[in-house]
């Protein structure tokens, strides 16, 4: 891949469910190697974007250029350089990890044995060899978790879109999964990793886009958003930027809701 060349370039994105405005103009280019943490409240619009990226959704104005091409234009092509963990996980639960992971991978163009293969080196790594065999259904939320993982990877895509990536995830998991994330990053893959957690985008991510009602509110490292913002924390940095100071009163006003005796 030629460096010059944006992975990701988005001109004045919009988009509208009805009367509705979701996205209201987004400016966005994201070079190889970045760890984007892709924050925001509940409905900003993250997941549109996301969507929109991965030609799911349609209907938007403005330009979404990825590899370089418009894909309003281009054909399908471009997708099977992309891995996604959406936030729900929607796993064929009847198979076993190893015969999603050959599904899956057939999907993406992978000759069946290879996929089989791939995918049980990287569940080896992961701690599900010996569920391997076994049905999803019966997996923990944790194991399902990281078969959508490997499933986002067995392709080696050049852009990652991760959301909640690690929930359920125990502490060991976590600590493996941001190691893998950061030498794909080095290696020039990029990853766009959306949560709610924030100490855990402040240390992946090594640029922040924060969206707030369809709109980057803030789009730099967490030093830079630091320094712009005067906060000391990604949390604090959120809450100013998204303009919510309420959380004391709300606490106070549920805690007395809970203590409520009807007479
Ligand atoms: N298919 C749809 N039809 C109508 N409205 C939609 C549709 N999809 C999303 N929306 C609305 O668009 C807004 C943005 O949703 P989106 O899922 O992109 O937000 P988000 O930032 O990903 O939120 P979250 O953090 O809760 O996942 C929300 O108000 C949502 O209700």
């Amino acid at each position: 891949m030629i460096d010059s060349v944006p992975v990701i370039e988005i001109k004045d994105l919009r988009m509208r469910y009805g009367a509705r405005f979701v996205l209201n103009g987004i400016d966005l280019t994201v070079h190889a190697g970045q760890i984007i943490g892709y924050i925001g409240p509940n409905g900003a619009g993250k997941s549109t974007t996301v969507k929109i990226m991965l030609g799911l959704v349609q209907g938007y104005t403005g330009e979404v250029r990825i590899f370089g091409q418009d894909i309003a234009k281009a054909g399908p092509d471009y997708k099977s350089r992309i891995g996604y963990v959406p936030e729900v996980a929607d796993l064929y639960d009847t198979l076993t990890a190893r015969e999603y992971l050959t599904f899956i991978g057939r999907l993406y163009g992978l000759e069946a044995q290879e996929a089989e293969f791939k995918g049980l080196q990287m569940a080896d790594i992961l701690g599900l060899r010996n569920a391997f065999d076994s049905r999803i259904s019966s997996y923990s939320k944790g194991m399902k978790q990281k078969v959508m993982l490997i499933s986002s990877l067995l392709h080696n895509p050049d852009i990652l879109f991760l959301d909640e990536p690690l929930s359920g995830l125990d502490a060991n998991s976590v600590m493996v999964i941001k190691e893998i994330l950061e030498l794909l990053a080095r290696q020039g893959k990029s990853i766009f990793y959306s949560s709610h957690i924030m100490d855990v985008v402040e240390k992946v991510s090594s640029r922040i886009i924060l969206l707030n009602d369809g709109r980057i509110a803030a789009d730099g490292s967490f030093e830079e958003l630091k320094e712009q913002n005067l906060e000391s924390s990604l949390e604090d940095i959120f809450t100013q930027l998204t303009g919510f100071d309420e959380h004391r009163s709300l606490a106070e006003r549920f805690v007395a809701a809970v203590n409520e005796v009807r007479s």
